[in-house]
Formats: structure tokens, sequence, C-alpha cells
């Protein structure tokens, strides 16, 4: 090759980076059961998850995003089109590598935190020594060292969402999709628990993947927002917030996080009237 074709080639590299997941016209329809019709739940829609981005997906009540999630995580199977995590075809299971925590609290109550984020790991056969220092650490990470005897029942909801967070990243998720984690939390509960999810983000180095119906989440927390249709979901625009990796909940005071909610906001607001049938939603 060439010097100037190398180079060529390694700038390209830089400004094209590499895509994690890549979902290829998927479509899902779930099929008609006890007389009630078919339903068109999502796509046909392509989208590239780029190495090591957080991505969020905001969309009105009902548009696919659950669907979305799933059949990404290898949850659920498209009705067409192909999802390749890591180059490989996603079907059937969901791959190693890729941590899934959704918004009920799913921790186990008859365990401990400690046993709980060490579920997964005894599954999996990991010798005692490894298992204990990966627990611990995972424990910690998400504050809860205080608390590793205790059970689920004895925690707020925000500490058992940590639990479930530190249950997936015990597993070292190298894709982490994340169902509304925070959607049974308050307003600051939530703020906070994303501030936890961005140094997860930071010092991980995995890509998330977020659904969420909070637009101020999603512009917080997010590299870009995907904003889907209603019913069947497809993404309408996906925006570039622009912010800096070290970054935290503090940015909801800028200038630019109220441009972006905006946005956000203008886009949705007609999609959401068309999805509940408003009138003139869109023009
Ligand atoms: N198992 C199922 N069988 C039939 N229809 C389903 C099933 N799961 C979801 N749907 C339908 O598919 C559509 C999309 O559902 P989905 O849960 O993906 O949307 P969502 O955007 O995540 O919704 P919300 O924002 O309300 O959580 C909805 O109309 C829903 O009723």
């Amino acid at each position: 090759m060439s010097d100037s074709a190398a180079l060529h080639a390694s700038e390209t590299a830089r400004v094209e980076p590499q895509a994690h997941v890549e979902v290829q016209g998927i479509t899902r329809v779930y099929p008609p059961v006890a007389g009630n019709p078919a339903v068109h739940a999502l796509g046909p829609l392509d989208l590239t998850l780029r190495q090591g981005e957080f991505f969020s997906v905001v969309g009105p009540s009902g548009c696919g995003k659950s669907t979305l999630l799933d059949v990404v995580a290898g949850l659920a199977a498209p009705s067409e089109g192909t999802v390749r995590f890591e180059g490989k075809p996603v079907a059937g299971q969901v791959p190693e590598g890729i941590g899934v925590v959704f918004q009920e609290d799913a921790s186990f109550p008859w365990l401990t935190v400690y046993d709980n984020v060490a579920f997964g790991l005894r599954r999996q056969g990991v010798n005692r020594g490894d298992l204990a220092a990966r627990v611990d650490y995972a424990v910690e990470f998400m504050g809860l060292k205080d608390f590793a005897r205790a059970y689920p029942a004895q925690l707020s909801g925000g500490m058992r969402q940590r639990v479930c967070i530190a249950r997936t990243l015990v597993l070292k998720p190298r894709l982490l999709l994340l169902d509304e984690p925070f959607g049974a939390l308050d307003q600051q509960t939530r703020l906070l628990m994303g501030d936890e999810v961005l140094r997860l983000w930071r010092e991980t180095g995995a890509t998330i993947m977020l659904i969420t119906h909070a637009l101020d989440e999603a512009a917080m927390l997010s590299d870009r927002v995907g904003v889907m249709s209603s019913r069947p979901g497809r993404f309408i625009e996906v925006l570039e917030t622009g912010w800096p990796r070290e970054r935290d909940s503090r940015i909801v005071s800028e200038e630019a996080f109220g441009r972006i909610t905006s946005r956000l906001w203008s886009l949705l607001r007609e999609e959401s009237l068309a999805a509940i049938g408003g009138r003139g939603a869109k023009a």
C-alpha cells in the first residue's frame, strides 16, 4: 500500500468508529393470539451501535422500544432482518458478552446482595477465588459494600436496581442493554443513578443501549439519541449530543442540554400524538 493510501485508510478508520452491533432491516410482527390481530410492532429499521458508545432510544409509548431491545439481546427473533454482535449473528439466545437490565426489580429476594451478585458466576462455575474478587469489586463499585449481607427487602428501590446492575456488571458485559432501569425511581435518584451508569460506562468501556421514556435522562447520558416513530417503530432522527466522555448530571444546567431536550420533545410530541390518535398530529 502506498503511503498516501495507508494514510487514507487510517483516516477512514478514525472517522468511522468500529461497529459493535449491526442491525439490518429488522421487523417484528407478533402473530395473532386468541382472536386479536397480528401486531406489527417494529421496523423495518437499521441501527449501528459504535464500539463503546452510549446510545439511547426514546419514542412514544408502545412504539416498539422494548421489542427492539429484546431483538438486539437475542431474547426475541426478528420476523425479518439480522442482528450482528461483534460480527456474529445473534440468534436464539443472549450471546456471551451481552448483559441486560430491566425496569422490574429482578433481584432474588431469598438471596443476600452478595449472593445475588455471585449468582451468574456460580452458574458459570467460576472458581471461588476469582468469584470473591469479582463480586467484591462489583458490590463496591455499585456502592453496596455495607449491604453485602442484606436481603433485597431491606433495601430501597434504587439500591435494588444497583444490585441488578452489579449482577450484570460482574459478568463483564461488553454490550449493556438497559430497558428503563430507572423507570420506577424518583427524579433525584434517577439522576444520581445516571451518574453511576456514566461512571460504569467510562470505566468498563462497554457499549450501552438504554431504552428510556425520560428525555432528560437520554439527553444527559448519551452520545447519540435515536428517536423512534409511533408503532411500528423506526428511527425518525438520530441526534448527536456532542458531550465529552467525562460528564455527569451537572450538565443538566447547561444551555446545550436545554437545546437537546427541546429538540427531542419537538420530535416526540408529534409522534406521541400520532400514537394516541391525536388530531392534526402530523402535518
Ligand atoms: N408478546 C406480545 N404479543 C403481542 N403484542 C405485543 C407483545 N409484546 C408487545 N406487543 C405489542 O407490540 C407493540 C410494541 O411493544 P413494546 O413493548 O416493544 O413497546 P414500547 O415502546 O417498549 O412500549 P412502552 O413505551 O409503553 O414501554 C405494542 O403495541 C405492544 O402491545
